[in-house]
């Protein structure tokens, strides 16, 4: 692939992907507020005037409880997708495009794993406008990898980690109520760029679960990162009903990466191990964003 697009490039997928992919000999990246990919026409137009031959899609409205009450999330997250799908059809390119576990209900018995061939069915407007995107790509070409990933954090931008990390060196000693009956697979987004890459090179096809090996619940997850910076905590773990959101989340979130290994292509380690490369390479960089 000699021309490579972006979107989505200034996020914390995005960004990684900018490093990952580093080595094309075109690399080009596109992000709000310069690009808005969201309405066809201008999309197009941007898609004919940069000439891809291959997009990775890491645009996308991730404010799970504003998208309950903002519909703008649906242009990003189901037409945006659904227009990168046209072009990548009228053009001959390649379109790898990034979905989430939380297109599942989340209700399959703990610890089982989600595949690729279960029936998505959604519980909140982030997870329905993200499986209308995905429905979207399908409908308009064939020359698609669809790649859903599952409680990412990374270096750059916010996550749930850095949340529990600022919140705690913010208020030194506050217990904090952090929910433990949902379980999931946290995922480095720097890896997940890893594994689109790997999928891209080989112009894999169709839907690929991409997330960490094993599973935690939001609180373990927590703790863990803390721990592995060696900044003391205070989580107190809770149910969700103990922490009240205005989304409901999936309980089993665990996401199996079965379509990627049939393959002999997954990239991922085990959750722990992941977390602890990201903190030996990042510590620094993030402790220092709350110092
Ligand atoms: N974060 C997570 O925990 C998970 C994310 N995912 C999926 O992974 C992908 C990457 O997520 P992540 O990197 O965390 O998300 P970010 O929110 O960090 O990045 C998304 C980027 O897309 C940009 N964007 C939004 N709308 C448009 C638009 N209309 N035109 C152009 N750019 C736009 C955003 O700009 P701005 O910031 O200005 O809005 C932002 O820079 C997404 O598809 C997401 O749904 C899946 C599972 C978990
Ligand atoms: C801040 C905080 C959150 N929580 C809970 C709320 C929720 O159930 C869980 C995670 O909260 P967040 O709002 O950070 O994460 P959330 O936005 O739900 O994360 C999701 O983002 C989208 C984009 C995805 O695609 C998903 O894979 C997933 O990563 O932790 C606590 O229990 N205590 C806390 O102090």
């Amino acid at each position: 692939m000699q021309k490579i697009l972006i979107t989505g490039s200034k996020g914390q997928l995005g960004t990684d992907c900018l490093d990952v992919f580093k080595d094309a000999p075109v690399l080009l990246g596109v992000d709000l507020p310069e690009v808005d990919l969201s309405d066809r026409f201008p999309c197009l137009e941007t898609l004919d005037r940069l000439q891809p031959e291959l997009i990775v899609n890491c645009a996308a409205y991730t404010a799970v409880d504003a998208c309950e009450t903002d519909a703008n999330c649906w242009k990003a997250n189901a037409d945006l997708p659904g227009h990168l799908a046209e072009w990548t059809e009228a053009n001959n390119a390649f379109l790898v495009h990034v979905s989430t576990d939380y297109v599942f209900p989340g209700d399959k018995p703990l610890f089982d794993g989600t595949v690729e061939t279960d029936e998505p069915n959604p519980i909140s407007e982030y997870g329905k406008s993200k499986l209308a995107g995905e429905r979207a790509i399908a409908q308009r070409t064939k020359r698609f990898a669809i790649l859903r990933t599952a409680w990412l954090y990374g270096a750059h931008g916010n996550n749930f980690l850095k949340t529990m990390l600022r919140l705690t060196l913010q208020n030194p000693g506050k217990q904090f109520k952090v929910v433990a009956d949902q379980y999931g697979s946290p995922t480095w987004s720097y890896t997940l760029a890893q594994q689109i890459q790997a999928v891209a090179e080989k112009q894999a096809t169709g839907i690929f679960h991409a997330s960490s090996e094993g599973h935690c619940s939001w609180f373990d997850l927590a703790c863990a990162f803390l721990d592995e910076l060696a900044v003391e905590h205070n989580f107190v773990s809770c149910t969700s009903d103990e922490f009240s959101t205005p989304t409901k989340r999936p309980a089993n979130s665990i996401l199996e990466n079965a379509h990627a290994k049939e393959l002999d292509m997954n990239v991922f380690r085990d959750w722990k191990d992941e977390l602890k490369l990201f903190v030996q390479q990042n510590a620094g960089a993030i402790l220092k964003e709350y110092s």
